[in-house]
C-alpha cells in the first residue's frame, strides 16, 4: 500500500529550539492513526505542517499518488488538495441551523467567493442531508447549532469538514469535554470515516485511543518514540518512561 501522506526527515526549531526533530512517518490512504505524545512532543506543530501554518527547516512532506509536494503549497491549496483540520474547539456557527452550517459549507467549498445571494439547490440540500447523517446528526438539521451539546458541535464540524471531502482528516483531541456516549459515538464515526479516508486522531485520553482500535504513532521530542498497536507501544519501556508512568 503506498501511502498518502509522507513525512521524512522534517526538522523544524523555534528560536532554536528543535520542536520537530527529523521526524518521519507514512499515512496510509484509508487509514485511521491514532498521535499520542506527552505535551510539548510536537503534536501540534506535526499537524501545523501538515497543514501548511509551519514551514519545517528540513525534510519533505509528500501527498497523493504524485507525490506532490505540500510544502511548496499554502494552506488554502493544501486545503483543496483534501486536507482537513478538525481544532479542538468547535467552530461552528450557533446562531444558524445545523442544515444551514453544513449547506455554508458545502457552499464555502463550491466557490469560496459565492457566500453571499446562494440559494441551496435540491442537490445540494441532498448531500446536506447525507452530511448530517454521516455525523449523527440527521434528527438535528432544524436545531440551532448553538442548542447542540459539546459533542453535537464537534460533530457538525466534522460534518462541515467532510462537505469538502477531504482525503485525510486530522483531528485534534476530539474526546475533549464530551460525555461517555458521545464518546463512544465518536469513536465508531472516525472508525466509519477511515474506511473510506485517512483519519489522524491527536489524543492523550488513552481509554478513547483504545477504542479507536487502531495503528498509534508515539511521538517525544519531536520525533517516533514507538509505532504498532496500543498494546504494542503501551508496553515499551521508553513510552512508560516519558509518558505513561509520569
Ligand atoms: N510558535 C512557536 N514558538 C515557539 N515555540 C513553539 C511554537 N510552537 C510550538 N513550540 C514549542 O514546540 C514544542 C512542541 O509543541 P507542540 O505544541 O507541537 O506540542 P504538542 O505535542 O502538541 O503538546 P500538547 O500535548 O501540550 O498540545 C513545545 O515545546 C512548544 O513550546
Amino acid at each position: 500500500m503506498s501511502a498518502l501522506l509522507e513525512v521524512s526527515g522534517v526538522s523544524v526549531s523555534f528560536d532554536g529550539f528543535r520542536a520537530i526533530n527529523n521526524l518521519s512517518f507514512n499515512i496510509g490512504p484509508a487509514e485511521l492513526r491514532a498521535v499520542i505524545g506527552p505535551n510539548g512532543a510536537g503534536k501540534t506543530t506535526f499537524m501545523d505542517i501538515v497543514t501548511g501554518k509551519t514551514r519545517p527547516d528540513q525534510g519533505e512532506v509528500l501527498w497523493g499518488e504524485q507525490s506532490r509536494s505540500l510544502l511548496k503549497m499554502n494552506e488554502a491549496q493544501i486545503a483543496r488538495a483534501g486536507i482537513g483540520r478538525k481544532f479542538q474547539r468547535p467552530t461552528v456557527f450557533e446562531d444558524q441551523s445545523v442544515a444551514d452550517n453544513l449547506i455554508m459549507a458545502l457552499k464555502a467549498n463550491r466557490n469560496p467567493f459565492a457566500v453571499l445571494g446562494w440559494r441551496p439547490s435540491p442537490v445540494s440540500a441532498a448531500r446536506m442531508a447525507e452530511l448530517a447523517a454521516e455525523v449523527g446528526l440527521a434528527d438535528h438539521v432544524a436545531r440551532k447549532a448553538g442548542e447542540l451539546s459539546h459533542g453535537q458541535k464537534q460533530w457538525l464540524e466534522i460534518g462541515m469538514l467532510l462537505a469538502s471531502a477531504p482525503r485525510l482528516l486530522l483531528v485534534d483531541e476530539p474526546a475533549a469535554g464530551m460525555t461517555l456516549a458521545e464518546r463512544e459515538q465518536t469513536t465508531a464515526m472516525l472508525c466509519r470515516l477511515a474506511e473510506t479516508r485517512a483519519v489522524v486522531v491527536v489524543e492523550h485520553d488513552m481509554d478513547f485511543v483504545r477504542r479507536l482500535n487502531c495503528k498509534v504513532t508515539v511521538l517525544h521530542q519531536g520525533s517516533v518514540l514507538a509505532e504498532g498497536s496500543l498494546d504494542h507501544v503501551t508496553r515499551n519501556p521508553d513510552v512508560i518512561e516519558v509518558y505513561l508512568g509520569r
